[in-house]
């Protein structure tokens, strides 16, 4: 993964919070995870998205020590606490962990709870720490509740001041927003973040959620089979994706058969855009297209056919069906609704660039054994 550490002075001597070199998990034959590289510089919130069964907790299991790795190595703050030779238990991997469904201990009040990981610590300095971690995540008032006598948003805060209690160098968060009802998850999520922005944690968050994933992440990582298609930051992974899952994974995307000739690109809807340094081009291509890239003009004489509306409060998505019979989607204003049967001229909007595909992978140069027309 392109994970550079920060340039920071500050961090810049430091090791990676976190560092899976060549870590793979296989569960009889069947892949768990392949080959994982990743490098979380300290302070980061990095997000790991991918469907389901594509590794995300395995990834967490194998850190936090759960699991063993079959190959690769594993360290946490520049120790190393899994490889061939060598296992570090969960207990003393300072890794901490948040889950979906807070497992708080039941018997135990909500200090008790944040106390539970400090046993090291004399009395004095844990109840200073319970203290100050409590006033972190604003529960100081709740200190002898129960955790059948708080909220959702409650326990997700206690369970994450357990986490940081020991001062992890890692915190790993699985889906800890999931079991929260939509209006109370946003402010939670907020509130996650702010904490660990304030302390300075590293975090790894395992979301499904594709916005949550690149609003929150300084970083995100798309899983897909078992392997890591892409780690970067967010606005990278949206706008560049750098393969064709991660394209229609990562947010709505339309993909047409396109060709590159001397630096112009073309599709069925005609010219796209430019694409600088491929001069020399006459490739074949598939171009990405996103529904916010795409605008419509009704006109009689279009052959294109808007074939169906989604309503989505502030924005209308139209679905248009080409002469090809091919589709592509176009997000129009709420107050925008071009009838199902209309004809629209489809173009895209100035100044989009969008991703080229060479089989499953973008491509940014022009490709070296790019078919080319035989020329008469
Ligand atoms: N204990 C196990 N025994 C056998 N196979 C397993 C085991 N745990 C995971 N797997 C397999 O490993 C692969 C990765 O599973 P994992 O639970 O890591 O996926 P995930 O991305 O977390 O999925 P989800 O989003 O559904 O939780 C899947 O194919 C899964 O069936």
């Amino acid at each position: 993964m392109e994970g550079a550490p920060p340039t920071g002075s500050a961090t810049a001597c430091a090791p990676p919070a976190l560092t899976l070199e060549g870590v793979t998990k296989r569960y009889g034959s069947a892949r768990g995870v392949e080959s994982l590289e990743l490098a979380i510089p300290a302070g980061e919130l990095v997000t790991l998205i991918g469907p389901s069964g594509c590794g995300k907790s395995t990834t967490l299991r194998l850190v936090a020590g759960l699991e063993r790795p079959d190959a690769g190595r594993i360290t946490v703050a520049g120790d190393v606490v899994a490889d061939r030779t060598r296992f570090v238990n969960p207990e003393n991997r300072r890794v901490g962990l948040v889950f979906q469904d807070h497992a708080l201990f039941p018997h135990l009040n909500v200090a008790r709870n944040v106390e539970f990981g400090l046993d090291r610590l004399p009395r004095s300095e844990r109840r200073k720490r319970v203290g100050d971690l409590l006033d972190l995540v604003q529960l100081a008032h709740l200190a002898e509740r129960y955790p059948h006598e708080l909220s959702g948003g409650e326990q997700q805060r206690v369970a994450l001041a357990r986490a940081l209690a020991p001062r992890p160098a890692v915190v790993l968060l699985d889906e800890p927003f999931s079991s929260l009802d939509e209006s109370l998850r946003g402010q939670v999520r907020r509130d996650t973040v702010a904490t660990l922005r304030e302390t300075g944690t590293t975090g790894v968050l395992v979301t499904h959620d594709q916005t949550e994933a690149l609003s929150v992440g300084t970083r995100v990582v798309v899983m897909h089979d078992g392997v890591i298609e892409q780690a970067d930051i967010p606005e990278k992974v949206f706008e560049q994706p750098a393969t064709r899952f991660v394209a229609s994974f990562m947010g709505d995307a339309d993909f047409l058969p396109a060709h590159v000739h001397r630096a112009l690109l073309t599709c069925e809807i005609g010219v796209v855009s430019t694409v600088p340094g491929w001069a020399d081009s006459d490739v074949d291509v598939d171009v990405v297209l996103r529904p916010h890239e795409v605008a419509l003009t009704p006109a009689t004489d279009a052959t294109a056919r808007v074939s169906a509306l989604e309503y989505h409060g502030a924005f209308v998505l139209h679905h248009v069906t080409l002469a090809s019979g091919r589709t592509l989607r176009s997000w129009q204003p709420h107050d925008v609704r071009y009838p199902v049967g209309t004809p629209v001229t489809v173009t895209v909007a100035a100044g989009t660039h969008p991703t080229l595909l060479v089989g499953d992978r973008a491509v940014t140069t022009p490709p070296r054994n790019a078919p080319r027309p035989v020329t008469p």
